[in-house]
């Protein structure tokens, strides 16, 4: 039974010649569903950002692993700040504790020990007073009692990771902040997921590759290099196929190559319905594919499906999940960001959180946008931000498809709904920012 026939029954109110952005995430959240690669490797941290997590990760100890002091200082029994009449404490320093050395004498409510930051807190002893606030005479220091409470600049054990509880997730994406929490619980290698491997080859007879010729009417392949850096950014392996002709029996061999090859196949041009592209009778010939027409610019004609493979491969049983993307530079940038990266977070094993899209970012448009209700409209705009106001987003230069500066210029893709009209000056809007993301 086809896949793609079950899904578009189950969904409401389907449509391929007109479906819009939430019908195309519903229909690939039923056909990519979170997955587990089945291998796993352990890997050095150095290697391990952006790797999925394949388990959690359980602290073995505390972090960090005694009381310490959070500031240079003396610490002392937060007790004795109700005492002085002075209004001024007056303390008997007994010794130094250095950050990495957790010894020092037998100590009595009446003492201070001098402390360094990270040094462990003596017991008994709860606060610390930071040395800009203190005299020290000899063997005494002195502090106003009203410059701090009990407990100020103590850092509890475990306040960080707690012993026995999960410090990380499985499903998350290993941050920077990620690999350093590894490494507070000294561990040298990360259990992570294999990276997915992800097929790319661009199509048409106009596209040039780098190192030939110019030639009249043709253009460089700039889609490859594009989904080559998003495709790094989010973790995959990149199996480059390069360039494909437009020729029946060349784009039959690389679809098949790279369901073989790779968990999932991302493909640009030759999804609209030009007379001379053989993608879209290649691709339905050897899978099991949907063709639309979304709702949205740009990126409107496009393709997704099941290529079968002859191997079972471990992200989807038996079938490389194809994108077929439109051939327009910002239409493959738009499609990609809306529906690929979040189907291919969910294929690499990410848990919900770590495959939600970007968080939206509100922002005043500084001029008028023209936008017909009835489609999502992605322009590209350059955010900036404004102290004590809402940011601004102005659009980023021509809009038309194939502009590939204007994603250079922006930094951020103004989202226009889809029952949304067109936008005046000061209106806000919802920015779906990419700096830094794709
Ligand atoms: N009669 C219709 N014509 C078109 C429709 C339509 O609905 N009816 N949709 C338009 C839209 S929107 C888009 S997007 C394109 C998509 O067409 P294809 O996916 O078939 O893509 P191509 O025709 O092959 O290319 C479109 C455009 O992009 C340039 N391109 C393609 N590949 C690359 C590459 N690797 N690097 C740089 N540039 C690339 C190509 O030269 C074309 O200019 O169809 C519209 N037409
Ligand atoms: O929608 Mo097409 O994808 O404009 O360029």
């Amino acid at each position: 039974m086809s896949r793609i026939a079950d899904i578009a029954a189950a969904l409401a109110g389907y449509d391929p010649k007109a479906l819009s952005v939430d019908g195309v995430q519903a229909f690939l959240a039923e056909l990519v569903a979170p997955a587990i690669l089945r291998e796993r490797e352990r890997v050095p941290l150095f290697e391990a950002l952006g790797r999925v997590l394949a388990e959690d990760v359980v602290s073995p100890f505390n972090v960090p692993p005694h009381d310490n002091s959070a500031m240079d200082g003396f610490a002392f029994d937060g007790a004795v700040l109700d005492t002085p009449s002075s209004g001024f404490v007056s303390l008997r320093v007994a010794g130094t504790a250095f950050a990495g050395t957790a010894r020092h004498g037998a100590l009595t409510r009446g003492d201070a020990l001098k402390i360094m930051t990270g040094a462990v807190m003596p017991a008994g002893f709860d606060t610390v007073v930071p040395q800009e606030f203190c005299t020290v005479d000899g063997d005494t220091v002195r502090f106003p009692a009203n410059a701090l409470r009990p407990g100020d600049n103590r850092r509890f054990a475990g306040e960080d990771l707690r012993q026995g509880l999960p410090a990380l997730l499985q499903g998350e994406r290993l941050t920077p902040a990620g690999l350093g929490l590894l490494a507070s619980l000294g561990q040298a290698e990360a259990p992570v997921l294999r990276r997915l491997r992800v097929a790319y080859f661009s199509t048409g007879d106009e596209i040039l590759s780098l190192g030939e010729p110019p030639r009249e009417g043709a253009v460089y392949d700039s889609n490859r290099y594009t989904v080559f850096g998003l495709l790094t950014r989010l973790g995959c392996q990149v199996v480059d196929l390069g360039m494909v002709r437009d020729d029946p029996a060349a784009l039959a061999d690389a679809l098949t190559d790279a369901a073989e090859r790779a968990d999932a196949i991302i493909t640009s041009g030759g999804v609209s319905v030009g007379e001379a592209d053989h993608t879209r009778a290649v691709m339905k010939q050897l899978g099991d594919m949907a063709f639309w027409r979304v709702a949205m610019r740009p990126g409107r004609p496009m393709a997704v499906g099941l290529i079968p493979r002859s191997s079972a491969g471990d992200a989807h049983e038996g079938a490389a999940v194809l994108f077929g993307l439109p051939g327009n530079p910002v239409a493959v940038m738009v499609t990609f960001l809306a529906f690929v990266r979040p189907a291919l977070l969910r294929l690499m094993g990410c848990n919900a959180a770590n495959a939600a899209p970007p968080p939206m970012l509100r922002a005043r448009s500084v001029a008028p946008i023209r936008k017909k209700p009835g489609r999502t409209e992605y322009q590209r705009g350059r955010v900036t931000c404004l102290p004590g106001a809402l940011p601004e987003v102005r659009i980023a230069g021509n809009q038309g498809s194939g502009v590939l500066s204007s994603m250079v210029e922006g930094n951020g893709l103004v989202v226009l709904h889809h029952a949304q009209g067109s936008v005046a000056p000061g209106d806000e809007v919802d920015v779906m920012m990419f700096d830094g993301v794709v």
